[in-house]
């Protein structure tokens, strides 16, 4: 036969399995239906019983209505490619593996699920060791229809007269398609190495590192579908959290776990880690190095020891017929002695009543020794505990703080000078208090890690005055989860395993909120360190151990193949960051397309016009996505440029939104600002260049961005 005839009659075969599975799922789905409804019927004829049996029905309703929900939810889920490959061993027999495990009505196998032990050999079979596969065969479908097959003979010697083999290159023909707005899964053509990292032990701390496009993130989230597939036990019931770089990015890869039928896994942005609040500004480099430094922490506490700023300077008060008066000096002194046992400013407030109480005691006594009379200390405690003008100085002298109330005051710049006195220079200090004052804009995602941290040292306000605990009368926005999760209370700090993608970049006071949420967890940690954009990798690595806690075993991985980047991309890239990197710290790309980045010298007035003649010829080009990379203060200026060419699949980024995502065509805009805006040098322009699959237009008027060879 022919090879497209042997092809035709390949996937001839394959659907005819396929069909067979597809049919089997209506079947599951409709037991499932059915099982939900006699539940429901159980329900109502508890109503009609007594009490006791009433209570058990319900029980026993709620648990058959929840698990039929469970198995509908993930019957339901959209999976594209239900069945993606199959396994001839020499014994002779063959499994499918899909994304779903399904058994037929004799409760034989029609389909292994991608994590379960007997489909790992799909993964890690090779030629060397091949687990006693004979043939790995892809299957492409669409729907329900089987587009292609493609094989790998493992055991040549033991391929049996009748087996037929075709085509060659499951992986290429997936990295050469075009890319969409949502990152795709990659359960069908998972490679050795990374399946080793999708496998890797559940506890402790797992280190993914590699370079651009090697899959650290793609592995990532197959690591947490595995190990959720594999320890749901241990893992469900607390929850999975993954962590991004920004909302563009966890909403990019938003749809790999559903399309594992992974619905419970929370994502969220950096700036949407902590409850009730969202920032999604970026900071300009260094404010976003001030910011996440250490330093912080010190200032903070400093911050809400300081008197608010409408708290009284003086307190008076009448005690039988008296006037006792305490002068600022000395509502200072009270404050200062307050603070120095160390509670919470929100959990201290009786301890403040009572050192207020004492001074003023403190004062009459003096006044009574002054007239020769005697005094007694205790009647004035509980006498003038319980008044009123008392409790209406108390609540404006200590009020209840919040976090973000904490954070506004410091936009005065003559607080925060104080507050941060040895610990941030004059210029630090303007520019903190200039950003601070202009949050009208909204919170930057930097901000977000102080708000945290100040959460925790006000402590929580009191359960009565309680609305949003972070900031009055903000409404919470709604976070990114995978599907309908269990709700988790405010701040909830039990996730029992926790991926942080790009966490290179994590600052120190990001990697104090990151470990507050994982005090029991287990982690999966990404990040390259060449794409860092920070400045203090020492501080933040400090900061990352103790978020991890002490005990924690580690391992590492590093995965060496670029998937994304065609080889001629990767070069210039690779070429960008030449005296940063350490051999070996670059990974190799495996496509070569042909087609080389296309780098335009322009004068600084023909950038726009350049930008637009780009973005045009390679939205003609590639059939999926164009993004347009440039510095982060330019992306409303570049997003003018092109808005007559408004189209779905062109995105307008700036440099930082960018990491972690990919187009199929980019065009880089001014390279040399990236470098300037940066406080990593070449760094954030090393990682801008890799994100295309296919094509790559460099514009420039500044020549001063590649390296002279
Ligand atoms: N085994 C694979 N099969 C098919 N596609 C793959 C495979 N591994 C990675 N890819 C693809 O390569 C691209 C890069 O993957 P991913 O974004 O996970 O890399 P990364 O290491 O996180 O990159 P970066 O650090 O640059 O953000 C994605 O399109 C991903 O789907």
């Amino acid at each position: 036969m022919s090879e497209p005839r042997v092809r035709r009659a390949e996937v001839a075969i394959e659907q005819t399995h396929v069909d067979r599975v597809y049919a089997r799922l209506a079947e599951l789905r409709t037991q499932a239906e059915s099982m939900r409804a006699k539940g429901y019927e159980l329900g109502h004829g508890a109503q009609r019983e007594a009490v006791f049996e009433q209570a058990s029905m319900l029980f026993e309703r709620d648990m058959m209505v929840f698990h039929a929900n469970q198995t509908l939810q993930t019957l339901d889920a959209e999976y594209e490619g239900l069945v993606f490959g199959r396994l001839d061993h020499v014994d002779p027999e063959a499994i499918y593996v899909g994304r779903l495990g399904i058994r037929d009505a004799e409760f034989d196998n029609l389909v292994t699920d991608w994590r379960a032990p007997a489909a790992a050999a799909f993964y890690q079979a090779t030629a060397e060791e091949p687990m006693g596969v004979v043939r790995r065969r892809v299957i492409r479908c669409s729907g329900q229809t089987v587009l292609d097959v493609d094989d790998d003979v493992l055991m040549a010697e033991a391929v049996p007269e009748d087996m037929r083999i075709v085509g060659e290159g499951a992986l290429m023909a997936a990295l050469g398609r075009a890319r969409g707005e949502n990152m795709r899964d990659i359960v069908a053509t998972i490679q050795k190495e990374q399946d080793e990292v999708i496998r890797a032990p559940w506890r402790g701390v797992t280190e993914i590192t590699g370079g651009p496009g090697t899959g650290k993130t793609a592995v990532a989230l197959h690591r947490a579908a595995y190990l959720l597939y594999r320890h749901r036990r241990q893992l469900g019931g607390a929850g999975v959290l993954v962590i991004g770089p920004s909302g563009v990015f966890t909403s990019y890869i938003s749809r790999v776990l559903p399309s594992m039928g992974e619905t419970n896994v929370e994502l969220r942005a950096l700036g949407e880690v902590l409850d009730g609040i969202e920032g999604v500004r970026q900071d300009t480099a260094p404010l976003a190095a001030v910011k996440g430094s250490l330093r912080m922490r010190k200032l903070l506490l400093r911050a809400l020891r300081d008197a608010p700023p409408d708290a009284p300077a003086e307190m008076r008060i009448v005690y039988r017929g008296e006037v006792l008066r305490l002068h600022v000096k000395d509502l200072e002194k009270v404050r200062r002695k307050v603070h120095s046992a160390g509670g919470p400013p929100n959990r201290s407030r009786i301890r403040a009543a009572e050192a207020l109480l004492s001074a003023l005691a403190d004062r009459a006594d003096e006044h009574a020794k002054a007239d020769g009379r005697s005094f007694e200390r205790a009647d004035l405690i509980t006498e003038l505990g319980e008044r009123i003008d008392f409790h209406r100085f108390l609540v404006v002298w200590w009020p209840v703080l919040y976090p973000a109330q904490v954070l506004d005051w410091l936009a005065d710049e003559r607080r925060l000078a104080r507050a941060a006195r040895g610990v941030l220079n004059r210029g630090e200090i303007s520019a903190l208090a200039a950003s601070l004052a202009g949050r009208s804009a909204g919170w930057t995602i930097a901000d977000i890690a102080l708000l945290d941290e100040l959460r925790v040292l006000i402590g929580p306000p009191p359960k009565r005055k309680r609305r949003s605990n972070i900031e009055l009368d903000a409404a919470p926005p709604v976070r990114g989860t995978t599907g309908s999760g269990p709700q988790r209370p405010e701040h909830y700090d039990e996730y029992s395993h926790i991926v942080v993608d790009e966490s290179q970049d994590l600052s120190p006071m990001q990697w104090r909120m990151v470990g507050r949420r994982g005090k029991y967890a287990s982690w999966t940690v990404v990040g390259d360190p060449l794409q860092s954009s920070w400045p203090d990798p020492a501080e933040a690595a400090t900061a990352r151990d103790q978020a991890f806690g002490r005990s924690a075993a580690r391992r590492r991985y590093t995965l060496r193949t670029n998937y994304r980047n065609s080889a001629e991309i990767f070069d210039l890239a690779a070429k960008v960051v030449s005296g940063h990197a350490e051999e070996g710290d670059l990974p190799h790309a495996v496509r070569r397309t042909g087609i080389g980045p296309d780098v335009r010298a322009v004068d600084a007035a023909a950038v726009a016009g350049s930008t637009q003649a780009a973005v045009k010829e390679l939205m003609d080009a590639v059939e999926g996505t164009v993004g347009v990379i440039c510095a982060v203060d330019r992306v409303g200026e570049v997003g003018e440029w092109l808005e007559g060419q408004a189209d779905e699949r062109l995105k307008v980024v700036g440099s930082l939104d960018s990491k972690g995502l990919e187009y199929d065509a980019v065009v880089l805009v001014e390279p040399a600002d990236l470098i300037a805006e940066s406080t990593t040098g070449r760094r954030v322009l090393y990682v801008a260049l890799t994100r295309a699959t296919q094509q790559l237009t460099v514009i420039a008027s500044d020549p001063g961005w590649l390296p002279v060879p």
